[in-house]
């Protein structure tokens, strides 16, 4: 019988790990390569690695038991929507109770992966390259800012301060400016808050509205209300904008731009705080930027206000930039075609845990997502053939187009209790699949889809 497979896990967020502890359990050899000195990635405020988004108020905005992992539910001591330290604590324990810990490779960064039949070159930041037949993709989504494109006109040459939220860590950065934060996301929303209270004036720029949801609907946390895989779209989606209706009512009674889209048709914006915030007149609503002059913002009603900073909250690129150019580049579209969101449909091996963006949490995610990889190089898994992968793909981004509002934040966008049920039924499909290839061989990493 041919030896498993050796896997190299890029990244050890909280992806990562959910990969690493999957790997660990089954028995498939593999090494965790992380660039910081910890795991946690996104959740580590002030990450030595450098690319974290965190700032010092981020809290979670998906509740305590819907992000806990399968296996290793939160401690019940910590507030139904914990904050980024206690997060990154949970993901701690989570690594020293599955002994994870020695098993990642820290300070160490990926540098260049580079497919060969069979396998993978991976080349590490210590100069070593090392050969993996499977690389598990789990750098993260949110960490390469995206700028306005284009930029406004006069930004380059406004007096006025200029930052993307990537930058923002604490509220030092606001204190006693006027400041003018651009975009409808949870970012955007929760700088908003952080500039109400630190900065002199606060203006929130929104090109499109948003169904803001709060944090607690009917005394519980708004995601565990019909959040269940048992429960179909069109009971939940339905019932969830009915809970909204009752209890925020219309965006527009805040000041909002009455939304273009239904709810769920957008990634959710989630924040109690700002609807008081701005029922308290301390966050001014304002449209898109039409242009910067010297120290002041013009909107597109004409309207116009001095500020000293603009905080760009626009959201993230896909990278990878230890593949080659135009060898997976999301480029402008910032889209990554996968099958199921995991696998490369024309590269074996290659796969990617966490590279979506759901109506959720990530973490019980990647978890199934590692399950199936897993059962993949074991050989308990079969893919489709290429072109059933294909089809797979094209089906999924014409659901994306119709659901979703068109805009580059929505590449990756999955429900997550739907995405949940399908990992769980694909596991099941690709276990029928295999079951007559498994008599001639148990081995698929490295072998050439059909
Ligand atoms: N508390 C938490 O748990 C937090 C979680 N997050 C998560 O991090 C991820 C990233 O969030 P975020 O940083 O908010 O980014 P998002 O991509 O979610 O949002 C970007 C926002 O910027 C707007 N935008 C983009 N380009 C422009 C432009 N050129 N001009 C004007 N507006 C523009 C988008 O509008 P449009 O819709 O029109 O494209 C959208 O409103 C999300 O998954 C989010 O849920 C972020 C912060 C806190």
């Amino acid at each position: 019988m041919s030896a498993p497979p050796r896997v190299c896990v890029i990244g050890a967020g909280s992806s990562g790990i959910a990969t690493a502890k999957v790997l660990l359990e089954r028995g498939i050899p593999f090494d965790c390569f992380e660039l910081s000195d910890r795991i946690g990635g996104n959740w580590v405020w002030g990450n030595r690695n450098g690319v974290s988004a965190a700032y010092r108020s981020l809290h979670i905005n998906t509740s305590r038991e819907r992000m806990a992992f399968s296996d290793f539910p939160m401690p019940a001591e910590l507030p139904d929507f914990p904050r980024h330290d206690q997060v990154a604590a949970y993901f701690d324990a989570y690594a020293d109770h599955f002994g994870l810990r020695d098993r990642i490779t820290f300070r160490t960064g990926v540098q260049h992966v580079a497919p060969r039949p069979g396998g993978f070159d991976v080349t590490l930041s210590t100069g070593e390259t090392r050969g993996y037949e499977a690389v598990c993709v789990a750098n993260g989504h949110h960490w390469d800012p995206r700028w306005p494109e284009p930029a406004f006109p006069g930004a380059d040459s406004t007096a006025i301060e200029q930052i993307h939220s990537h930058s923002y860590t604490e509220e030092a950065q606001l204190a006693g400016k006027r400041v003018v934060v651009v975009g409808m996301g949870n970012s955007a929303v929760d700088i908003a808050v952080d500039a109400s209270y630190h900065g002199a004036a606060t203006y929130l720029s929104a090109r499109r509205g948003a169904h803001v949801i709060p944090k607690y609907v009917f005394g519980r946390p708004y995601d565990q209300i019909a959040g269940s895989e048992r429960i179909p779209g069109w009971i939940r989606w339905p019932l969830a904008r009915l809970l909204l209706k009752s209890t925020t009512g219309r965006m527009t009674r805040y000041g909002l731009p009455a939304p273009d889209h239904k709810f769920a048709q957008a990634h959710p914006t989630m924040s109690s705080r700002v609807l008081d915030r701005l029922a308290h007149g301390a966050i001014t609503p304002k449209p898109n930027i039409s242009r910067l002059d010297r120290s002041s913002v013009v909107f597109t009603d004409g309207s116009r206000v001095e500020a000293d900073l603009v905080v760009y909250c626009t959201g993230y690129r896909i990278s990878f930039p230890f593949f080659d150019a135009g060898f997976l580049d999301p480029g402008e579209d910032n889209e990554v075609r996968l099958y199921q969101r995991v696998f490369h449909p024309r590269v074996p091996g290659l796969y990617f845990i966490g590279l979506v963006q759901p109506l959720g949490a990530i973490m019980p995610i990647a978890e199934r997502q590692s399950e199936l990889v897993a059962d993949h190089l074991q050989g308990s898994y079969a893919l489709p053939d290429r072109l059933g992968m294909l089809a797979e793909i094209a089906k999924h981004r014409q659901a994306v187009a119709k659901r979703y509002v068109a805009s580059k934040r929505h590449t990756i966008q999955v429900d997550f209790d739907d995405y949940m049920r399908e990992l769980r039924r694909e596991r099941i499909r690709g276990a029928q699949r295999s079951a007559p290839a498994a008599r001639t061989s148990r081995r698929v990493a490295g072998r050439a889809y059909a």
